[in-house]
């Protein structure tokens, strides 16, 4: 599987304020740039935390994208995946509505009732993993329904950890021109951190875009 992580920060690092809600970081030309890279992939993937904070709907928005996705005999939308070990995925979140396949990938002692109203909801409950998902597997899983391009948006904590794990093979992110601030506000990779082994990326592309700038990486094998 092909992994592509996009993610939107500030000029001091931030994906979101200290209140966890989704501050508009992206111009026109970015969000235009982000549907193309949707319509481009199988799945786009959140954390649990990004479904109870934005409640993303992550679809793709452009007509035309929807028609060419058509034309090469794919659905409109790429599924959506939630990477929600606990199956804390509301289920009347936008994630799970009916306009595109949706996957939750809970771990092995998620709830009954919960993993159950999911199911009802029609998600595909994809299980991997114990305290967390087991990214690993979980993509595994995946692939073996057909999902080859997977893109990762989010948040700071299902980030490190797809860098932690070694699953991602590109990264994208759009550095606005603000500042957020705050200790804990979200940032494109938090969880443990790394102290060292850091992943090492390559510097592909810099291309500026609305009033900031887009950073294009491969990332190391
Ligand atoms: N600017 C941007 O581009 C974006 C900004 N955001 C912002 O980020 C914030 C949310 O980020 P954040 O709070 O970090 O939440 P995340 O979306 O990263 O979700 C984290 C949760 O996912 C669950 N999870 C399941 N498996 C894993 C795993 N293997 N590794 C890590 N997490 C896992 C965990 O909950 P559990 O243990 O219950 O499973 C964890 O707490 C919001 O403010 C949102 O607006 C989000 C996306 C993009
Ligand atoms: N690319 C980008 N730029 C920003 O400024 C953002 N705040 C985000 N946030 C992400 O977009 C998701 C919303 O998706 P929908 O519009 O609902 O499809 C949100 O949940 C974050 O993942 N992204």
């Amino acid at each position: 599987m092909h992994v592509v992580v996009n993610a939107a920060m500030s000029a001091d690092g931030k994906l979101s304020s200290r209140r966890r809600e989704q501050i508009r970081i992206s111009g026109h030309e970015d969000f235009a740039r982000v549907d193309a890279l949707r319509a481009d992939c199988d799945a786009v993937m959140v954390g649990v935390g990004t479904v109870l904070a934005d409640d993303p709907h992550l679809t793709v928005e452009d007509p035309d994208l929807r028609a060419e996705r058509r034309e090469r005999g794919d659905s409109d939308h790429p599924a959506r995946v939630v990477a929600d070990t606990r199956a804390r995925t509301p289920p009347d979140a936008r994630v799970l509505d009916d306009v595109a396949r949706s996957y939750v990938a809970v771990g092995e002692t998620a709830p009954d009732d919960r993993c159950g109203a999911l199911r009802d909801a029609d998600a595909h409950l994809v299980t991997a993993g114990t305290e967390r998902v087991d990214l690993a597997a979980a993509l595994a899983e995946l692939e073996t329904d057909g999902i080859d391009r997977l893109l990762i948006e989010g948040g700071g904590e299902l980030l490190f950890s797809a860098f932690e794990t070694g699953v991602v093979d590109e990264l994208s992110v759009f550095v606005g021109s603000q500042i957020i601030g705050g200790r804990d506000a979200p940032t494109l990779a938090d969880g443990e951190g790394f102290v060292d082994e850091f992943p090492e990326l390559t510097l592909a592309a810099a291309d500026r875009l609305d009033d900031g700038i887009v950073l294009s990486y491969t990332v190391a094998d």
